[in-house]
């Protein structure tokens, strides 16, 4: 828990060191107030005292109050300014790590949860900052320093005020240990409602298709129970615990008064008498103060296990180092520029048995174009993913340009690479935002190279058609867009990058046919140095690549042109007479 505060900056900690200075001068100030009030209860049962004396000794206390005021107020701002500040350093940490993540690692942490630790849980410790420098410093100087000051004045008194303290300390200690495992699970179950409320808005169209609110409602419900029943235990304890230890703060102030009455009743003069009628109205009032000290204490403790999960979930994304090493190199070699290769690949996802893709071997040139066919399931995309490094090849070797992929750093690999991946992704923003996305080590793409690669994708007619042309707003995700129109889109981005590889996952499969071929054309003409790799179902899209290879559970099932393939590969000559006739194919 403690380590996550090493994220506090210089200025965070000469914030805290002013906090400390208040919180002392605050409590100072707190405990000058009932000494003033001894005077004033003095001066009211001495009889030649002057009003004016009366009026001093109040005035004091006024300026006391004020100045106590004063310094909680700065207290709270700088308690207020070091959680803020410390919320958003950590935010951006998280962001920069799972940024840096793979695949790998988000499937692990889970999108919801990496979204709770962002977001709920450093606002868990963002309040225990809030109420740990306002409350955690006060309430032990306020505790030390009233005790300093009562503990002289009568055994009896004292007696009580300890027995108050060790009663609320057993209250409290029963109840934060019941709600303690309670409060550890707030937080997943958190994480929990997160997933189902994602699922249901991302699917909100087949939920209601499908007639599926029942069944999703039940869902929620669930996990909605399972956090309301947390949360209910934990104030209801929470609800028994604070009325009893309003109990203990009137039974104590009982007990001085009758205690007070009976010491008063024994005293043999009347001076006397006043005195100890002075000590016990002063003596309650800093007992309250002991009293109130611990009861702050209370709600630091009831904080405390929430926001140390909290910090403990956080730390958890922050030291998981990234599976995908970077390389270092950030230069290609010249003379094989765009050229892919797999030396007998295989891959298994990360906690997977089985094997995905075993021994592929390939290699494609500058300017060829490489397609994938096969089943469903087949392992066309998770080979293509391996290029990018999405993923690293379990055994052997992926190079590009002649060098393993792994020795690149991940932004040189990245700048060579344009990238279409099988659901079209857009961003919100304007159409010309999302075809100039990104960086590729290159001058950033001029209004001329993303009117190219528009008019490449076959996008040109339904982008200038729109009110604002290559301004057009994109809604988040592309909602306002058609599959096809997201697809030729997200192809124009690629393009716009003029890659010497370029990545069509599955990128075609919401196009009409002609669309597909003419693109597939203009593709060939204006992209002819780029290393082309294709994922694609269609026979028709991919007859005319130089390499086609067939991919069958993982493993290559046949390789060469459509016409070697179609004379020699039974799976190729399956899913060929699958889509077309043996005229179309003749
Ligand atoms: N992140 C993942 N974790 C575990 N297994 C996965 C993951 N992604 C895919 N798989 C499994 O790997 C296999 C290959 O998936 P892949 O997406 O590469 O197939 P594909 O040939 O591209 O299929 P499609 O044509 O339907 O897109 C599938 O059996 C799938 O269940």
């Amino acid at each position: 828990m403690l380590r996550i505060f090493k994220n506090f900056r210089k200025q965070e900690v000469v914030l805290a060191l002013f906090s400390v200075v208040f919180v002392v001068a605050q409590v100072w100030l707190e405990l000058k107030l009932p000494d003033y009030m001894r005077e004033i209860t003095s001066l009211i049962t001495t009889q030649d005292s002057a009003m004016h004396d009366i009026l001093i000794a109040g005035g004091k206390m006024l300026l006391c109050a004020f100045g106590s005021l004063l310094v909680t107020v700065l207290v709270a701002v700088c308690a207020s300014r070091i959680a803020s500040n410390f919320s958003a350093i950590v935010r951006g940490k998280l962001f920069d790590k799972v940024q840096s993540f793979s695949m790998e690692e988000i499937g692990r942490f889970s999108t919801a949860s990496l979204i709770t630790r962002s977001t709920n849980d450093v606002t868990q410790v963002q309040m225990l900052i809030v109420m740990g420098l306002s409350i955690m410093l006060r309430a032990p100087i306020m505790a030390v320093m009233a005790i300093l000051k009562i503990v002289d004045k009568s055994w009896q008194w004292t007696l009580s005020t300890g027995v108050a303290v060790v009663v609320l300390l057993i209250v409290v200690i029963i109840c934060v240990s019941l709600c303690m495992p309670k409060f550890k699970r707030l937080q997943s179950l958190t994480d929990d409602i997160n997933q189902v409320t994602r699922e249901n808005l991302t699917g909100l169209n087949v939920v209601r298709a499908y007639n599926a609110e029942a069944y999703q409602e039940e869902k929620f419900e669930k996990v909605n129970k399972d956090l309301t029943d947390t949360h209910w235990f934990t104030s209801k304890t929470m609800a028994f615990m604070m009325p009893t230890i309003m109990m203990i703060m009137n039974g104590l102030s009982l007990a001085i008064y009758w205690i007070g009455a009976v010491l008063i009743n024994d005293a043999q003069d009347m001076q006397e008498k006043f005195t100890l009628f002075s000590d016990m109205v002063v003596f309650s009032s800093y007992a309250m103060q002991v009293v109130m000290s611990f009861m702050m204490l209370v709600m630091i403790f009831i904080m405390l296990p929430r926001a140390s999960v909290a910090a403990k979930r956080i730390l958890e994304v922050l030291d998981t180092e990234p599976s995908i090493e970077d390389g270092t190199r950030d230069t290609f070699p010249v003379m094989k520029d765009g050229e892919v290769e797999f030396k007998d690949v295989s891959f298994k996802y990360p906690d997977a048995e089985e094997y995905v893709l075993e021994h592929i071997s390939f290699s494609a040139k500058k300017g060829e174009t490489i397609a994938f066919i096969g089943a469903t399931g087949c392992g066309k995309s998770t080979a293509i993913n391996l290029i990018p490094r999405f993923y690293d090849a379990t055994e052997g070797e992926v190079f590009v340009d002649g060098v393993n992929v792994k020795e690149y750093t991940q932004e040189a690999l990245h700048n060579k690479i344009g990238y279409v991946s099988q659901k079209a992704i857009l961003f919100s923003g304007t159409i010309a935002d999302n075809v100039a996305y990104g960086e590729n080590g290159k001058a950033p793409a001029t209004q001329d190279d993303i009117a190219m690669a528009v008019k490449v994708a076959q996008a040109s007619e339904f982008v200038e058609k729109k009110d604002q042309g290559y301004d057009g707003y994109v809604a988040q995700g592309g909602s306002n867009f058609s599959g096809g129109q997201k697809q030729r889109l997200s192809i124009a981005r690629a393009i716009a990058r003029q890659p010497e590889i370029l990545i069509f996952d599955d990128s075609f499969s919401a196009l009409d046919y002609k669309t597909d071929r003419i693109l597939r054309e203009a593709l060939r003409k204006e992209c002819k140095d780029a290393t082309k790799i294709i994922v694609a179902q269609r026979i028709g899209t991919i007859r005319d690549a130089d390499k086609i290879i067939v991919l069958d559970d993982g493993q290559i099932a046949g390789m060469g042109t459509h016409d070697e393939l179609m004379k020699n590969c039974e799976v190729y000559q399956e899913i060929a007479y699958s889509q077309l006739s043996k005229e179309e194919l003749a």
